[in-house]
């Protein structure tokens, strides 16, 4: 296949030409006849077909605006539900583990903010889940194909339409990689550009929205990107004693997210406004505190450090700044810029912190679903109001913390209650290894019409109340 096989598609050849070759005809055209027959007309004639030239020029090398045409989340099977009895069972026949660590995941497990109905794939049925590498393939492809097929019903896109692929799996990581995967199980295009992203964490589902993003901005109207975000479970599993490595076993599940993106309005749901990121692995406590390791014994995991919160608030609090100035109004942004240069420059020491109203910029909320202090944490340091966290309290209660994904279940549970309404504005918060937290901006144009996806089946037993810890 050349790389111009895909101009076959008569919609591919259709766009490219009506967006890249007529504008810049048009443009020479006009130019050249201005120029040529310039004797014969008016200054006011040549000045109008310069406007009009450049005005061309302009609509067709402008970024695009990119839209999210629709988007699936893993509904994950009742035979994989995981009661927290399982877990605690499971710890109370370990051989490898000591009592401290059973007492650790049941107090933990008490005070999850989970129900009994999140879900894992079948090797946790096992006492000790030992992950081998089909394993985790195969877990990977269950969430990542099922949520794929539903997407492209629900889309109704041919597959060689897509023109950009981004997958997102932190832990695993196998060659050839999920991207792979996922072209040759459904015959991509050769020439697609195709990004597979690892060891981001749980913010890389908004990172990778966000770098299809900026490549639709730059390419031919009608072009699409299918991104994908998962974390698999099994290779997460670690089987120590260290309690800040046990924590990912107690709160992670499994789960998976699929959007398809365009720089085409039509079919459209939401317009994507915004994305910005904040980085802070120059940090050393920031760059530590979700850390890959190896315990003292040899066993692999991932470490949570109890500084977590702190550095999310702080790392949330820089991206505030960056992204104030893109949303808020010019009042709010005004407050906010008095209290910084009081804080900061005149050192008034006792002035009080001004969190800025973000409710004059968006009507709904979706925070990473890391744990119940993160979103305690979260809550706090945006001034939030309990019905504002409702749809992250709740995606933790029903399915557990799904990494990259949660955001989504959270917008699925936010349209499933049908308070989602055409023009409404929501930030996604995503926070992950790095550290970073990273934040996207989207305008509804159309909600959804009915209720499918993973709160189908539970919606109406939803929002219960969290508050009270066993
Ligand atoms: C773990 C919790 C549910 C515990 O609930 P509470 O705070 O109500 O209860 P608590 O403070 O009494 O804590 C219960 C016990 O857990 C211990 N504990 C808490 N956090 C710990 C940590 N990071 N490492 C080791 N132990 C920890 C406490 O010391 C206490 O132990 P003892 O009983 O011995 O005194 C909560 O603290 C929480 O939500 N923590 C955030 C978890 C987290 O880091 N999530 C981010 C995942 S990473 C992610 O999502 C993003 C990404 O990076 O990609």
């Amino acid at each position: 296949m050349s790389s111009w096989s895909h101009l076959k598609h008569p919609r591919q050849l259709y766009c490219r030409v009506a967006n890249t070759f007529v504008p810049a005809i048009v443009t020479i055209t006009t130019l050249t006849a201005a120029i040529l027959i310039r004797g014969a007309i008016s200054p006011i004639h040549l000045l109008l077909a310069i406007l009009l030239g450049t005005a061309t020029l302009y609509r067709a090398l402008r970024p695009r605006t990119v839209y999210l045409v629709d988007y699936v989340c893993f509904t994950p099977s009742p035979n994989s539900r995981y009661p927290k009895a399982t877990l605690l069972e499971h710890a109370h026949l370990s051989p490898w583990l000591d009592d401290s660590s059973v007492r650790f995941i049941d107090r933990v497990l008490q005070r999850s903010g989970m129900s009994e109905e999140t879900h894992v794939p079948p090797l946790f049925l096992n006492v000790e889940p030992s992950c081998r590498l089909y394993e985790a393939r195969a877990e990977a492809e269950l969430v990542v194909f099922s949520m794929i097929d539903e997407l492209l019903v629900k889309t109704c896109i041919d597959v060689l339409a897509i023109d950009i692929l981004i997958t997102n799996c932190t832990v695993f990581c196998p060659v050839p990689c999920i991207t792979d995967s996922i072209m040759n199980r459904y015959k991509l295009r050769r020439d697609i550009r195709v990004i597979n992203l690892s060891g981001m964490g749980c913010s890389a589902g908004v990172t990778a929205a966000g770098l299809a993003r900026n490549m639709l901005r730059v390419m031919p109207r009608g072009s699409n990107a299918l991104v994908v975000s998962t974390e698999t479970t099994g290779p997460c599993y670690y089987w120590g004693n260290n309690h800040s490595m046990k924590l990912v076993n107690i709160l992670f599940r499994m789960g998976g997210a699929a959007k398809l993106l365009s720089n085409s309005e039509a079919k459209a749901r939401f317009r994507f406004e915004h994305v910005v990121r904040t980085i802070m692995a120059a940090n050393n406590s920031a760059y530590r505190c979700v850390y890959q390791q190896e315990d003292e014994k040899g066993n692999l995991g991932t470490a949570l450090s109890k500084d977590l919160m702190a550095i999310a608030g702080d790392t949330l609090k820089m991206n505030i700044a960056a992204t104030a100035r893109l949303v808020l109004p010019l009042s709010e942004i005004f407050k906010f810029f008095r209290f910084s240069v009081g804080k900061k420059v005149l050192y008034w020491k006792r002035m009080a912190p001004y969190i800025p109203n973000f409710h004059f910029a968006f009507e709904h909320f979706c925070i990473h679903v890391g744990g119940p202090a993160v979103i305690d944490s979260i809550q706090h340091g945006l001034n939030l109001s309990n019905k504002d966290v409702e749809p992250s309290r709740m995606t933790l209660h029903r399915f557990g913390n799904q990494s990259t994904a949660s955001v989504w279940y959270q917008l699925a549970y936010i349209e499933a209650k049908g308070r989602l309404k055409e023009g409404n504005r929501v930030w996604m918060i995503g926070f992950g290894a790095g550290y970073e937290c990273s934040t996207a901006g989207w305008v509804c144009i159309r909600p959804s019409s009915s209720v499918d996806g993973p709160w189908a089946s539970c919606i109406h037993r939803y929002p219960v109340d969290v508050s009270k810890k066993n």
